[in-house]
């Protein structure tokens, strides 16, 4: 185990014997698995970094071996994440371990967590291994990561639907060759919870070792269920729950995180255990994912959703007036939601403006502040009322948009029933302005190729996504494109009254992320 006197190190000894539950977040890992959810390295520190203010006791931060840029990202994050244990996933190969233990080098505390699928179609199928054969793998794979660290992870993939005198072999079998976390995931979401706890249970009456190490779980909601399976083990005896911000992950995704420790903290007289996650910085940690990766959150969506705490008809409006716990079993501001009482509007200062962001959950520098203050003035010419969501729109902006060759200047645009849309833009290149002309199927397709036009390049347009920031004709559109380039993707962000400025703007983003995800991976071949 990592230093005593630190509180990770304090968590996991409080989880293994008593009521504290370790959070383990795998947004950037099992997150990122998302079709589309791919993240710069210094977006996925700018995460690493939140989660880690947010008290988050371990980040999966990447899989080292899976490419040099994942390999970076642990690498950069295990330099600058101080207070949580910084982990890195490895397969059960003696290259994986050794690639994710480079990577973590410069930790203050790392992990290593190492996996091998335990059930029988994916051994036979997937693997073509022998349970023998796996079971060694584990020993092997388990005693070199130790090798490296006294903090090691196993995790038997597709655990849940693994035959349990097998599972019960192989968990004691980490724990001799040294794991001090053993992970049982529901790989393909397919628990259900009475029967996920009852498999907690048995391994911890069937594993004699089982008191060395800290049970976790890792569930997927295929099903819909990955939090409640994640809180029913807890009952049964995990301690520690692997999740992501928004419930980003493979196919349905995993346990939400906000989900999982809200429900810990409201219900507590069920749940009686303790995590050190600082609430109130959930829903900046929120907006960050969904901002960086362009995964709009559902309005519904628990505890984050923008309808999480609003209440639109007369009954629930009457009984909040009474009383806000008619309706409301938590507290907006636990989530980080204030209630500010600063209109925003263009005779705004910059100390108001400054105050504002702050409640808002942002601390800009001196230099992103100014910038957004200016966006913001421009925002107020042109909108009656700017409300928190717009300010929150042009700020995630800004922090989406990273290094910039590429700079929208101007647009006009004509179309209309009669007309052939056409687009006339203006770009910045390296810092020379470039205009071109473009005709196209509609107003954001001339837009498009105009793009194309002055600045050639073949990434295909993967996702052109437009909502609106607030409601009325005057409300802002968000735009998210998605670009793919030989495998790689890239989501691209903006906001504007104008809904084709917005997409010219979101586009330029996606490219511009696109140039420094070339120039990181070959050098030599940038050209447009
Ligand atoms: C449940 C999970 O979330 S697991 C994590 C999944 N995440 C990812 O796969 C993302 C990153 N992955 C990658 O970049 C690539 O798959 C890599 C770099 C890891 C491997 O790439 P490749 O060498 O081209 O192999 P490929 O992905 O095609 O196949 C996987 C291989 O690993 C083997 N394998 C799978 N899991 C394990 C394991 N835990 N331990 C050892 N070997 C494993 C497979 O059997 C297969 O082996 P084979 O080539 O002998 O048939
Ligand atoms: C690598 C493991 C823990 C995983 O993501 C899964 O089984 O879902
Ligand atoms: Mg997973």
């Amino acid at each position: 185990m990592a230093d005593s006197t630190h509180p990770v190190a304090e968590a996991a000894q409080q989880a293994a014997a008593g009521d504290h539950v370790v959070i383990f977040d795998t947004t950037l890992r099992d997150g990122e698995q998302s079709p589309g959810a791919s993240m710069t390295i210094e977006e996925k520190i700018r995460v690493a970094q939140v989660l880690e203010e947010m008290g988050v006791d371990v980040i999966e931060a990447g899989f080292p071996i899976a490419s040099e840029g994942d390999f970076q990202a642990v690498n950069a994050i295990a330099r600058i994440v101080k207070e949580s244990v910084v982990c890195g996933l490895s397969r059960a190969s003696a290259a994986d371990i050794d690639r994710a233990a480079e990577a973590l080098q410069p930790a203050a505390r790392k992990r290593i967590h190492t996996f091998i699928a335990t059930s029988p179609l994916h051994m036979k199928f997937k693997l073509q291994m022998e349970p023998e054969q796996v079971l060694q793998r584990v020993i092997d794979s388990v005693s070199r990561a130790r090798r490296h660290t006294d903090d090691v992870e196993w995790s038997c993939e597709d655990g849940s639907r693994t035959e349990h005198e097998f599972l019960f072999r192989c968990v004691e079998a980490a724990i001799e060759a040294g794991a001090t976390t053993i992970n049982i995931p529901d790989t393909v979401g397919y628990a259900y919870p009475e029967e996920f706890a009852d498999l907690i249970r048995e391994i911890r009456n069937n594993v004699p070792n089982i008191d060395k190490a800290v049970i976790s779980v890792h569930c997927h909601n295929d099903l819909g269920l990955a939090v409640a399976n994640s809180l029913m083990a807890v009952e049964a005896g995990a301690r520690q729950i692997e999740c992501t911000i928004n419930g980003i992950g493979e196919r349905a995704g995993n346990a939400a995180l906000e989900e999982v420790v809200m429900a810990m903290r409201t219900r507590a007289d069920l749940l009686p255990y303790r995590n050190r996650i600082v609430t109130q910085e959930i829903m900046k940690a929120s907006r960050l994912v969904s901002a960086i990766t362009g995964f709009a959150i559902q309005p519904n969506k628990a505890i984050v959703g923008t309808n999480a705490f609003a209440h639109e008809s007369g009954i629930h409006q009457d009984g909040m007036l009474k009383h806000a716990g008619t309706y409301e079993i938590m507290k907006p501001e636990d989530v980080g939601l204030v209630k500010s009482s600063l209109v925003m509007g263009k005779h705004s200062g910059r100390h108001a403006f400054r105050k504002k962001l702050e409640e808002l959950g942002y601390e800009l520098g001196e230099n992103a502040l100014n910038d957004a203050f200016l966006r913001f003035k421009n925002l107020a010419d042109r909108k009656k009322e700017v409300f928190d969501e717009d300010i929150v729109a042009l700020v995630d902006d800004q922090i989406g948009a990273g290094a910039q060759r590429i700079r929208f200047v101007r647009l006009a645009v004509q179309c209309g029933s009669e007309i052939k849309p056409r687009a006339d833009l203006v770009l910045e290149v390296d810092g020379e302005e470039k205009a071109a002309t473009a005709e196209g199927d509609g107003p954001v397709d001339a837009t498009f190729r105009a793009i194309r036009e002055i600045f050639p390049h073949q990434a295909e347009l993967q996702l052109f996504q437009v909502g609106a920031v607030t409601q009325g004709t005057d409300a802002q559109a968000d735009v998210t494109v998605r670009l793919a380039e030989n495998g790689k993707t890239v989501n691209g962000g903006a906001a504007d009254t104008d809904t084709i400025v917005a997409a010219a703007r979101a586009y330029v983003a996606a490219l511009n992320k696109l140039l420094t995800k070339r120039e990181k991976t070959a050098p030599a071949a940038l050209t447009a």
